[in-house]
């Protein structure tokens, strides 16, 4: 299972308020490996986990799943995909409010295939994993914002996406949390290999990925004005 980007193009807006955020990119990312997506501020980084999570469809190019193209795909089609082989964890963890741990698992899974009574005991041991099992009953409003992440985490890897896409994971954390939290990560995406990507400002993150791609280098590439003798 591979992740290929080419020629992605993202636009917004029309006419004169048109803004060109992603300009004909090619990237791929491989299976086992985390990669961490770096650059500055508005340099697109979120804008590329909405593409290749097919939460957003580019204005032009290809975000290949393992051969298929994402991109052109039904809406349908692609809601089945982000089911059933796409991971997500956003900055805010975005956790139902009024669900315990366990039920924040549970409630993916309901989501997905129903039954989720079925998985009550592995959804502990999810959680137990990321160092939360003596957390499992707490909701998020009784959680620290580190655990919320944890939980997100767990939760995002609970049905075993082979596309994991993790929006600034750290942000809400301590430094100690944030080594923590970016080795488990990378530990994950070996076990489970999935392409993981990682957007980071956080350079506890860039340590435990096993690559690091700039957007800025991205960009570079892509425009041929950039590319050198042409
Ligand atoms: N729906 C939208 N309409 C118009 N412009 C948008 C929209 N979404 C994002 N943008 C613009 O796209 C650019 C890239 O945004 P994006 O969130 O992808 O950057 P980022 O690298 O993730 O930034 P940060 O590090 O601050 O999270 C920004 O300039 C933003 O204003």
């Amino acid at each position: 299972m591979s992740l290929e980007l080419t020629g992605v193009t993202v636009e917004f807006g029309r006419a004169d308020a048109r803004t060109t955020v992603l300009d004909g990119l090619d990237v791929t990312f491989e299976p086992g490996r985390m990669t961490a997506l770096v650059g500055p501020s508005g340099s697109g980084k979120s804008t590329l986990l909405a593409v290749a999570g097919a939460l957003l469809r580019p204005t032009a190019g290809q975000v290949l799943l393992d051969g298929e193209d994402l991109a052109g795909l039904s809406d349908a089609r692609r809601a089945e995909a982000r089911r059933e082989r796409i991971g997500y964890m956003f900055q805010s963890g975005n956790l139902l409010s009024g669900l315990t741990a366990v039920d924040q698992l549970l409630a993916a899974v309901y989501i997905s295939a129903g039954r989720p009574r079925a998985h009550r005991s592995r959804a502990g041991e999810a959680l137990t994993r990321v160092g939360l099992g003596h957390r499992l009953r707490h909701r998020p409003e009784q959680l620290s914002g580190g655990e919320r992440q944890r939980v997100a985490l767990a939760r995002a890897l609970f049905l075993s996406p082979k596309l994991l896409l993790i929006d600034e994971p750290t942000a809400a954390v301590d430094r100690s949390q944030a080594g923590e939290l970016a080795a488990l990560l990378a530990e994950r995406t070996r076990e489970d290999d999935c392409v993981t990507v990682v957007a980071t400002h956080d350079p506890a993150v860039a340590e435990a990925a096993d690559r690091i791609v700039d957007m800025a280098a991205l960009t570079a590439e892509a425009a041929p004005s950039a590319r050198p003798g042409r």
